[in-house]
């Protein structure tokens, strides 16, 4: 027996040494593997009473359910290499409990999952049922199969019985079949009311509920990666005594592969393989394994045969250390035969249906499948349903986007405060003034114009007077350097300044031609006639918005000023005459401009929020691999999130719609269908993007950086907020590859113009999307493939 001190080196040098061997007859490929791995010989097969090695079960062999061959596998790349198979050998009879016992880390899981097609081998081979996992032959994944893997992956928003319905149509098993085998394997496993959610189980029923899971529809072949974990020693015999009777049932002939760190309980397997660093020390029916070594118990076995494996490692590493040459391989595994033999199937005829041909019409390359679609689709909404608090909140922030939007863009800006320097007027400040003609009978001011008084006629205030006060509010200083102070401060947005005698010198200027004295116009006199205005032009919209509403305000005051006097009030007015527009108004705002394309990027973002993380935390959870092993495809999966999430995206279309036309009354010109359609397709778009993120992302985090981070390209270079005739040349062609250019043009055409479909600027747009949309579909199926 070892000793406890060996026992605890054997156990804490697990995987904690470097494999370095050579062989001289190995292929390429297992060449590199040496680097980490010990290379292990063919099996030897040794028998109690020492029979003459047999030679490894061929593939091919009807009675053969899994055999690997020479399998490699590591993980990592470089000096992040870690090595798990290393030139694995295994044959797991058809029928038979195969127990796969090997300490933490030893590569159990990732072997099933190579059983399961959820990993490939580096090299070497494996088959299953006479074919490789994700062949035809094998009908692995699929219906062939029922796999428990070591995480929960269930749906813990789900009941027990929705768990088992999702996975019963996934098996396109009926209905009455799926509450059969429900109520069954509720009872037999000592699970509570079919009705309790997942994630209120304890830990051992949670796994209970996985093992039923993959119960449910009598696979051929059971992976189960410790499913006694957390359950007491009366369910777990329980558990054994149902696996060995569904592996002993003549209709059934189950094959079994389960992991489990009770290495005792594995002697009511048929089989059992010890794995250690990634290869099996030894394979047998455990009878004969006890038989061979004299021991009482499997752990003792196992200890044993770990001794031997460990002073294989240290004469290895100490000839090496010695410049030894070392021996070429390892010692090969010690293959004992097993009593097992393989029974013989029998088709039960009462109503039930011949198991095997269930597996057939699996068709495992159908990439959509109408029962696993149903499936998905009713997972999907089960799970937003129970979500309804966030699918609440993800139709409450459309809305509240565009209320925003149309309450806080595109108005003009109000209140805006300009300091005032009149030195026109002796008081600095607006006395009655008059606003009827100001020319007097000989040519001139009506009456004396007195500098030190107050005069009805100055000019300073009556222009005042045509200021929108609710626009820009003028407050008066009483010197120039006062006002200038103030407005660097930041407390006015500039200053205007009337010099001395403006009134006299605007008369001039105004009438001096009129009055056939054009001699007064000197360069004084212009310059005194100007109202001096020196603004803070930081805010660009501020800025434009004061210089438009004075320049106004000047040409109302002179039109008035002459009409006072009946001179005709044009003689006042920019020479330009802005006609009936052709389309749009006169005074189109910031608000029309933005909205088609504020419409198409809230729709198509809150979209990429749908989707973004649906495979994302499936994948995190262990959901996404259960339900590929099932045989669910990565174009099912994909359409079924587009199309639960579709609807939530129509109901934010509408919202985003109603507020922005009929609440907000943006105007919209063009036919209300082109506008839905619109941005119907653009909501899709944004949901296969979403898709590829969530395909291309391992986490939340980088989900969310790259949807936030396109965010911002997207609404930028999309002509949203300002017109792409803005932008460099060689940026335009930029913008015009994105999914929302064309489409934000054909928007805007159809809302401002009036536009239908007929019009190339409209159908482009809906082209564009179709063409991102199907790229989008199609790379991000094609990524959760390659991915998962
Ligand atoms: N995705 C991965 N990337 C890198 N290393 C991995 C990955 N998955 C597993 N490994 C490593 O591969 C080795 C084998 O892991 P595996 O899960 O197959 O062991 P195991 O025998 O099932 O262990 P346990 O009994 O604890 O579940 C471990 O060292 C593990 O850290």
């Amino acid at each position: 027996m070892p000793s406890d001190k060996k026992r605890d080196n054997i156990e804490g040098n697990c995987f904690s040494e470097a494999h370095q061997h050579t062989q001289n007859s190995l292929t390429h490929d297992q060449k590199i593997e040496e680097e980490t791995c010990l290379v292990e010989k063919s099996p030897q097969v040794i028998s109690p009473k020492r029979k003459s090695p047999k030679k490894t079960k061929m593939v091919s062999d009807p009675n053969t359910a899994i055999s690997f061959e020479n399998a490699y596998k590591q993980y990592g790349r470089g000096s992040r290499k870690v090595p798990v198979l290393c030139g694995l050998n295994m044959t797991i009879p058809k029928g038979a409990i195969y127990g796969l016992l090997g300490p933490s880390g030893c590569g159990k899981t990732t072997l099933l999952s190579c059983i399961v097609g959820k990993q490939r081998l580096k090299s070497g081979s494996v088959t299953v049922f006479g074919g490789k996992p994700g062949s035809a032959e094998s009908g692995v994944p699929g219906t062939r199969a029922g796999y428990m893997p070591q995480e929960l992956a269930l749906y813990g928003e789900f009941t027990i019985a929705e768990t088992m319905q999702y996975f019963g149509r996934v098996y396109d098993l009926t209905a009455a079949k799926i509450r059969e085998r429900t109520e069954f394997l509720l009872n037999f496993l000592d699970l509570p009311k079919e009705r309790r959610l997942i994630m209120n189980l304890s830990g051992g029923q949670q796994r209970r509920a996985s093992l039923a899971a993959a119960l449910l529809h009598e696979p051929e072949l059971l992976i189960l990666d410790e499913p006694t974990v957390g359950v007491d020693p009366l369910l777990r015999q329980c558990i054994w005594t149902h696996l060995l009777e569904i592996s002993k049932a003549s209709h059934l002939q189950t094959t079994i592969v389960i992991t489990t760190h009770y290495i005792e309980e594995a002697r009511q397997a048929n089989v059992v393989g010890m794995m250690r660093f990634g290869k099996l020390l030894a394979e047998g029916s455990p009878a004969k394994l006890l038989e061979l070594y004299h021991m009482p118990n499997l752990e003792d076995v196992f200890l044993h045969l770990c001794l031997g494996d460990e002073e294989q490692r240290e004469t290895e590493n100490a000839n090496k250390l010695q410049d030894i040459e070392s021996p070429k391989s390892v010692a090969s595994p010690v293959k004992v035969d097993n009593d097992f033999h393989v029974p013989e199937v029998q088709v039960e005829t009462e109503g039930r249906e011949p198991r095997q041909e269930r597996g057939q019409t699996n068709n495992w390359c159908t990439f959509l499948t109408p029962h696993r679609m149903r499936a998905l689709l009713a997972k999907n909404f089960i799970r937003m349903w129970r979500n309804i608090g966030f699918l609440i909140f993800q139709f409450i922030i459309p809305t509240v986007q565009v209320a925003l939007f149309c309450l806080a863009i595109g108005r003009d800006p109000r209140d805006l405060t300009l300091a005032v320097v009149n030195e026109d007027v002796p008081s600095m400040r607006c006395p009655r003034f008059t606003t009827g003609c100001i020319l007097g009978e000989k040519d001139d001011f009506l009456g004396a114009y007195d500098f030190n008084m107050e005069h009805r006629a100055n000019l300073s205030c009556r222009y005042l007077s045509y200021i929108d006060e609710a626009i820009i509010r003028p407050k008066f200083f009483d010197s120039l350097e006062e006002a200038e102070l103030a407005a660097k401060r930041g407390q006015h947005w500039g200053v205007m300044h009337f010099k001395q005698n403006y009134t006299l010198a605007l008369f001039e200027r105004l009438f001096g031609l009129a009055l056939a004295n054009p001699e007064k116009l000197t360069n004084e006199t212009l310059d005194l006639s100007e109202i001096h205005v020196s603004l803070d032009m930081t805010n660009q919209q501020v800025g434009y918005t004061i210089q438009l509403r004075l320049s106004e305000a000047y040409e109302k005051f002179a039109q008035s000023l002459l009409n006072s006097c009946n001179f005709p009030k044009e003689l006042a007015s920019l020479p330009i005459a802005f006609e009936e527009p052709i389309y749009g108004s006169n005074e189109p705002t910031f608000t029309e401009f933005m909205a088609p394309g504020v419409i198409l990027s809230i729709t198509y973002f809150m979209a990429v929020g749908l989707t973004a993380l649906s495979f994302i935390i499936e994948r995190k959870e262990g959901l996404l691999d259960r339900s590929w092993v099932a045989g669910v495809t990565a174009t099912e999966v994909m359409l079924a999130h587009v199309v639960a999430q579709f609807v939530v995206m129509v109901v934010q279309v509408a919202l985003v719609l109603v507020f922005m036309i009929y609440v907000f009354n943006v105007p919209a010109e063009g036919p209300l269908i082109w506008i839905i359609l619109l941005t119907i397709f653009q909501g899709i778009c944004g949901m296969s993007f979403g898709l590829v993120i969530s395909a291309v992302c391992d986490n939340e985090q980088d989900a969310i950086q790259l949807a936030l981070g396109s965010f911002y390209p997207n609404l930028l270079l999309s002509g949203i907020i300002w017109p792409l005739e803005g932008m460099p040349e060689g940026l335009r062609y930029l913008s015009y590859i994105l999914p929302q250019t064309y489409a934000c043009e054909a928007m805007r055409g159809i809302l401002s113009r009036g536009w239908g479909i007929e019009w190339m600027q409209v159908y482009r747009g809906y082209l564009v999307t179709f063409a991102w949309t199907i790229f989008m579909l199609i790379l991000s199926a094609v990524l959760l493939k390659i991915r998962r």
